[in-house]
């Protein structure tokens, strides 16, 4: 499933981040990729280890974890602290499929806790009239679709799928980028719990208080009891 969740960050946590970007120390992104991927990648991001990523990857943290929508999509088990990239000057990185497993550096003294990618996220930290190209390609059973979402933005997308991102020609596209390992690994069953929530959300909202309804909250449940890999 893809899933556009918008307005992640409000105005002030934007501005901030874009605002320290601006002086950012940026390193070549083919520090973090395999061989694949460093065959295809020409972009900058902050170094993994950087104190800059971490502080801006927690205020991201923190908006996200005030997303309804943004948790009932992924229902994250465990994801990984954001990064933050940079494409300008025909910046691109070409098609490619995020490593399946991926180990998050620990904090001193603490075991790493290898996680599994199940969705791919990018938020979008330039307004898209602020660069040319930068479109993020996503290909799925359903053909092939083009992102580029108003700043503050996310799009989410099941890591198996290839994508890309076309160059950069004017300006420079910012984003944060992260993967999440789902409560839920199968696509298709974390896309039917995400639409009978989004129902059942509805239905209250309508002021339904139903026996019906509280049923169908007990089926959503025990799906993601019957599903769910902790
Ligand atoms: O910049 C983006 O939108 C996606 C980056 C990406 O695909 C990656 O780093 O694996
Ligand atoms: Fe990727």
């Amino acid at each position: 499933m893809l899933l556009h969740v918008p307005g992640v960050l409000d105005d002030a946590s934007l501005s901030r981040i874009r605002k320290t970007l601006e002086s950012a120390a940026w390193t070549d992104g083919r520090e973090t990729v395999g061989p694949q991927g460093a065959g295809v990648k020409r972009n900058l991001q902050l170094p993994d280890g950087s104190p800059v990523r971490h502080e801006l990857g927690q205020l991201v943290t923190a908006a996200l974890a005030a997303s309804p929508l943004y948790f009932a999509a992924a229902l994250p088990l465990r994801a990984l602290p954001p990064r933050f990239n940079c494409y300008q000057g025909g910046g691109t990185y070409g098609l490619h499929v995020d490593g399946a497993v991926m180990t998050p550096a620990a904090p001193p003294g603490q075991v790493a806790a290898t996680m599994r990618t199940d969705i791919s996220c990018t938020l979008f930290l330039s307004e898209p009239d602020e660069y040319d190209g930068g479109q993020l390609v996503i290909h799925d059973t359903y053909g092939t679709h083009e992102v580029k979402l108003p700043a503050g933005d996310l799009i989410l997308y099941p890591s198996s799928s290839l994508h890309m991102v076309q160059p950069v020609t004017r300006g420079a596209r910012l984003a944060a980028f992260f993967w999440i390992q789902s409560l839920i690994r199968n696509d298709a069953q974390r896309r039917m719990l995400f639409e009978m929530d989004t129902a059942i959300q509805a239905l209250t909202a309508s002021g339904e208080n139903s026996a019906a309804l509280l049923q169908l909250t007990g089926v959503y449940h025990n799906l993601l009891r019957l599903w769910a890999e902790t």
